[in-house]
């Protein structure tokens, strides 16, 4: 398993991440364990802030919270000088209530419910990334009823198209997100904000995809992009402040994945900005981006307790842990890559090919397909890295699975950050009407 950020191995032949000992943290905290290294997640933030300073340009980095959103992550986003993208009224809620300045915060999705808009403009949220003419004509509507201007950023689909980078899935033509720029929905929507009396257009927003490697996808936008805010100027005398170019800059899972550094990503998009809007004469704009995977993904390492030991000889070798699929859905979604080691024999050399599994009841409930591991025993510490991003998040209850603790580990200390669910928790908005009571069953 790759060492990612502050992870190295001790004398006792331990992991220890964040100079702490992850067996220990195992027996202190239980298992599962979400463990984050909060060195590397403050480290990410700082290479996006720096990257840009030296661009010279006027930025944003908000972090994109979907990938990971508790109230001590939005305080290290705060701390670090980045914004925050949030999607729904739960992560606008627990960003607030980490006292996040709402100013700083950007309201994203494709289907925001008039309660949602509402609670955003009660808080005086930063702006709003208009995703479709619906949304454009409610935001209006809520905002008027509440004397209030409302900043915005139009979604565009720039229509960088699947075909050039197959992982380049959401900027394309047929997509649920945001206003075609091909079919002319882009233009209209900027037409129709111009003439709404509480909108205050900012700038427009392109997001293409996640877990990107390569720039070029990143520059197509930008060059997309210039050319519509040129059109936009001449025919409409509008001019866009902010160009946001979303997120999914990629990570290293595995030895398979080759993300650049971020810098490098960031200096493809400053000098593409540069460029391509220089070619228009077109006022250079604030550069704006949503990193969530890049900020937290590899600072996550998930603990695992393993149970059971199972020999299908010639066929298979299954070793199940006491989570899986519950806390980390990737696998079983999108077949997605891990890799994994003993925390607490990590000097021990491999000895046989092991499927990883899950406690849930689902045949593909399964973490790791092909890993390399020493014959591993009851009781073992099995460490999975990069979980930071999407895992906690998109955790669930299947099976009634209560969600693991999440600690965030730095300089030899350990602070939960998440408490793990209990046995109440789990039925905490369980509801028995009276009809279905013990009591009224025994009288009938
Ligand atoms: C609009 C938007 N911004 C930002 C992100 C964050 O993406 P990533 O975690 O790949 O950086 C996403 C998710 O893909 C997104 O849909
Ligand atoms: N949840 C996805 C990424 C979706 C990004 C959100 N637009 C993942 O785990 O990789």
């Amino acid at each position: 398993m790759h060492l990612h950020g502050t992870s190295t191995i001790n004398d006792k032949g331990h992991l220890t991440i964040g100079g702490c000992d992850a067996t220990e943290l195992a027996q202190q905290f239980g298992t599962p364990l979400y463990v984050m290294d909060e060195a590397l997640i403050r480290q990410r933030c700082r290479e996006y802030m720096e990257a840009f300073r030296a661009s010279g340009l006027q930025f944003q980095v908000a972090y994109a919270s979907k990938a990971f959103c508790v109230m001590a992550m939005c305080r290290i986003a705060d701390e670090e000088g980045l914004s925050l993208d949030v999607v729904s009224d739960g992560e606008l809620y627990t960003a607030l209530k980490a006292g996040f300045p709402v100013e700083r915060i950007h309201f994203h999705g494709n289907n925001k419910t008039p309660q949602e808009i509402e609670m955003a403009l009660d808080a005086g949220i930063g702006c709003f990334v208009v995703d479709n003419f619906v949304e454009l004509q409610l935001l209006n509507e809520l905002a008027k009823d509440k004397g209030k201007k409302v900043n915005i950023l139009f979604r565009i689909t720039p229509g960088v198209e699947a075909h050039t980078h197959e992982f380049i899935s959401t900027g394309q033509t047929d997509s649920k997100f945001g206003f075609d720029l091909g079919n002319g929905s882009a233009m209209e929507a900027v037409r129709t904000a111009k003439a709404l009396s509480q909108i205050e257009i900012l700038g427009i927003h392109s997001h293409i995809g996640s877990q990107i490697f390569e720039v070029e996808g990143f520059k197509m936008a930008v060059e997309k992009v210039a050319g519509f805010a040129a059109d936009v100027r001449n025919e409409l005398d509008v001019t866009f402040q902010v160009v946001n170019l979303g997120g999914g800059f990629g990570i290293r899972y595995t030895g398979e994945d080759t993300p650049l550094p971020v810098s490098q990503y960031v200096q493809a998009i400053t000098d593409a900005v540069k460029e391509y809007f220089t070619q228009h004469q077109y006022p250079v704009p604030q550069i704006w981006v949503e990193p969530g995977r890049s900020i937290v993904g590899d600072a996550g390492t998930t603990l695992y307790t393993v149970g059971t030991y199972k020999d299908i000889p010639g066929v298979n070798k299954y070793i199940a842990v006491d989570g899986g699929m519950t806390d980390n859905i990737r696998p079983a979604l999108y077949g997605s890559k891990y890799e994994a080691m003993l925390a607490n024999r990590a000097n021990d050399p491999a000895e046989e090919t092991v499927t990883v599994a899950g406690k849930a009841c689902e045949s593909g409930d399964k973490l790791i397909w092909d890993l390399e591991l020493p014959r591993a025993n009851t009781g073992d510490i099995l460490a999975v890295s990069c979980t930071g991003a999407y895992n906690y998040a998109m955790a669930s209850n299947y099976n009634r699975i209560r969600r693991p603790a999440v600690v965030f580990v730095k300089d030899g200390q350990a602070d939960v950050v998440v408490e793990r669910e209990s046995h109440d928790d789990i039925i905490v908005n369980d509801v028995i009407p009276a009809r279905l009571s013990k009591e009224a069953l025994a009288k009938s």
